[in-house]
């Protein structure tokens, strides 16, 4: 299921010729090359969204106010070449957008879902990004590599996806998550299920979409002693 908030919007939207067009309406900063890159890739999404469910955002704002806002965000927290894994990237958000807009990151993706990380191998494939694509769950990628930062967004609530993780803290530094509001209620309940216990979370950032109001972005670690 897929745990992406679908509140209704706050504003009215303009409906959109074009990704720039989107993409100047937010006021985002991603340079000509950088766009061309994001419109491809969107258009391949799109494409395969035919066939198969990966987003909802088919419209030029959708993309532009959660996917790429999102990315841009999340792109601002992440160190110079770290290696980032991105689990349960769906149709590619945000790993995708993210190597586009950060170069110098190594990139992987990984999903669950055999015919999504075949559809993942493809987009990437003919966007000729440098990233890795592994059809398994993060758990597993886990266990034969070591990241820097885990990325996610819309897979699964904090206390599902610590407690998924929490045999793996040596194989990676830390969690970066994007979260909607509803981040708060979620630390509750993992806290009171105990899988906060050896960790520290804080909220790096917070921003607003017109689409859909505040995010954050949000970071764990291992506790400093
Ligand atoms: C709702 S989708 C979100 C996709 C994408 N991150 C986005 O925001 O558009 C969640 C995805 O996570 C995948 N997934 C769930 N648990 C996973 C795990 N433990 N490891 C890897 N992928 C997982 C599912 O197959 C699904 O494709």
């Amino acid at each position: 299921m897929c745990l992406m908030n679908e509140t209704p919007n706050p504003i009215e939207v303009p409906e959109f010729e074009s990704l720039a067009a989107a993409v100047e309406w937010l006021g985002l900063d991603i340079s000509e090359d950088q766009l061309a890159q994001l419109d491809a890739y969107r258009q391949l999404l799109w494409d395969w969204n035919e066939k198969i469910n990966l987003t909802r955002h088919t419209t030029f704002a959708k993309f532009a106010a959660r996917d790429l806002l999102d990315t841009v965000e999340l792109a601002k927290h992440l160190e110079q070449g770290e290696r980032v894994l991105d689990v349960g990237s769906g149709g590619g958000v945000p790993g995708i957008p993210l190597a586009i807009l950060r170069p110098d990151l190594t990139v992987s993706l990984c999903d669950s879902v055999g015919k999504k990380s075949r559809v993942l191998e493809d987009l990437v494939a003919n966007l000729a990004l440098p990233i890795t694509v592994y059809p398994a769950r993060a758990e597993e990628v886990l266990e034969v590599t070591t990241q820097g930062a885990l990325v996610a967004r819309g897979v699964a609530s904090l206390k599902k996806m610590l407690t998924w993780l929490a045999p793996h803290w040596d194989a990676f530094d830390r969690l970066v998550l994007i979260k909607g509001k509803a981040w708060v209620e979620e630390r509750g309940e993992a806290r009171h299920y105990g899988v906060m216990k050896g960790l520290q979370l804080r909220r790096l950032a917070s921003y607003e979409s017109p689409l859909l109001g505040e995010s954050v972005i949000l970071s764990i670690t291992p506790a400093e002693n």
